[in-house]
């Protein structure tokens, strides 16, 4: 976390040195927008960029902070071997074969963002959101928050603030999981807002499957109790359709649902 903060406090200069607005970029730094059509400001600066398999991206990686290639390879190393851990019980838990888990898992990739959302002026405060509702195109994100307020779900069709407990990571269900698990699992509404006072710092994991992989519910999840919801489709279907429709939330599966068809 201290290492994502020094870079976020380097000159803008050098932080713009990663700048890219083409998502398919190896490593890129994303900034703050407008939204000219909802007049909002999106606050949230974020270096993105792929942690998995690590020998190959790490090269891509600032050197400014001196630290930052060693202490973010190490957080993102630990924290892939958590979140497989995790969905391998989860898998298991479902009552998936081996097999399924295996084809989900192998071949997994790993996108990384480091989140830093500036303080905002008070008179701006209603127009300016750190990020606005949405869920993740991922099987689970796994979040690193440091201890500022500002992340909020949606519960009942009210957002509820999430409390942040020091060192304590929170993992999100994505998209893909409630593809996979077909609806028992549902992929989380969340956004995060900004305040006057103190600046945001969070560091995300983003576990996602490779792009043949096939994200219909595997056969042993169906039966008279859950019927089939979404056919099968790969996740470069799934990743496609997304941005083709740039919907901010889970609606981009529906377009894979068995009625849909
Ligand atoms: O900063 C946060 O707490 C949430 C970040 C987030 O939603 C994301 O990176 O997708
Ligand atoms: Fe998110």
């Amino acid at each position: 976390m201290s290492t994502a903060r020094e870079f976020f406090h380097l000159p803008e200069e050098e932080r713009m040195k990663l700048y890219s607005p083409d998502p398919t970029s190896l490593i890129r730094l994303a900034t703050g927008f407008k939204d000219e059509k909802q007049n909002v400001f999106v606050s949230r600066e974020s270096l993105k960029f792929h942690a998995h398999p690590i020998e190959k991206y790490v090269n891509l990686w600032p050197t400014n902070p001196s630290s930052y290639r060693e202490v973010v390879s190490e957080y993102f190393v630990a924290a892939k071997r958590a979140e497989i851990t995790l969905l391998e019980a989860l898998f298991e838990g479902l009552g998936m074969q081996r097999k399924s888990i295996d084809q989900i898992l192998d071949n997994h990739g790993q996108y990384a963002s480091l989140n830093y959302y500036p303080t905002c002026d008070k008179s701006n405060l209603g127009l300016t959101f750190g990020l606005r509702g949405h869920t993740d195109p991922t099987i689970i994100t796994m979040l690193l928050p440091d201890e500022v307020p500002g992340l909020e779900i949606l519960q009942d069709d009210d957002w509820v603030p999430v409390k942040p407990i020091p060192n304590t990571l929170i993992v999100h269900v994505g998209d893909v999981l409630q593809g996979l698990s077909n609806c028992r699992y549902k992929s989380l509404l969340h956004r995060v807002i900004v305040n006057s006072e103190t600046e945001r710092l969070s560091v995300a994991s983003y576990c996602y499957p490779s792009n043949d992989t096939q994200m219909g519910p595997p056969k042993e999840l169906i039966d008279e109790d859950h019927p089939l919801i979404y056919k099968d489709y790969t996740y470069e279907d799934f990743y496609t359709t997304m941005w083709k429709q740039r919907l901010p939330d889970a609606a981009r599966l529906d377009a894979f649902k068995i009625s849909a068809a």
